[in-house]
């Protein structure tokens, strides 16, 4: 486990074998999950997305049925970011970037009460996650990925591949956040 910036937003690196076939690793196990960073959290829902070049999903948030989310890359790079949402946090605001790929194999933990989005840095990426509540569609909310309150330094030049929601999302000041 690797910490960040964030105090709550975890690094894990997984142990990988490789031999003369290719390679074998663990891609989640509860027991160590928890011993290593000491949550004690049941998933419920994994979730698989691909995107291509460009694209940037996030970034979102349940404000209700907040989800953990234990995040990773199966093909390609991203850069993926998390933001405090917690009213009550020193880091309110906040965000973290972190590059997951293919190679570094690299997990990233974000917790209930942050956002969470990434932006596709290789030609396409395969995204999978396990999620801490199930999707509730009626509570999602976006914070608008380019908020200058927030200062994400995203790794692109120009603009991004949005969903309509996501162009639409709300800024720092004005979307909901939790307590
Ligand atoms: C999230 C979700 C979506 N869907 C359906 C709804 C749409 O018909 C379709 C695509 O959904 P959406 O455009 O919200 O997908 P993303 O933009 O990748 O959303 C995700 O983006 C960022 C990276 C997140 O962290 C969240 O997990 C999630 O909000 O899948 C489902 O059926 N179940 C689900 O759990």
């Amino acid at each position: 486990m690797i910490p960040t910036a964030l105090p709550e937003v975890l690094i894990l690196e997984p142990k990988v074998f490789g031999d003369a076939r290719g390679f074998f690793f663990e891609s989640f196990n509860a027991r160590d999950f928890a011993q290593c960073t000491g949550l004690d959290v049941s998933f419920v829902q994994d979730n698989h997305s691909k995107s291509g070049k460009g694209v940037l999903r996030g970034l979102h948030y349940q404000i209700e049925h907040p989800q953990g989310k234990l995040v990773r890359v199966t093909q390609g790079a991203v850069f993926d970011v998390a933001v405090d949402l917690r009213r009550s946090s020193p880091n309110f605001g906040k965000w973290e970037g972190v590059l997951l790929s293919e190679n570094n194999k690299r997990q990233l933990w974000i917790p209930p009460g942050f956002a969470h989005g990434f932006l596709v840095t290789s030609d396409s990426a395969e995204f999978l996650y396990k999620t801490t509540d199930y999707w509730h569609p009626e509570h999602e909310r976006s914070l608008l990925w380019n908020d200058p309150a927030v200062g994400i330094e995203w790794p692109i030049q120009g603009e991004p591949l949005l969903a309509a929601k996501d162009s639409a999302a709300a800024t720092l000041e004005l979307t909901e956040v939790f307590a």
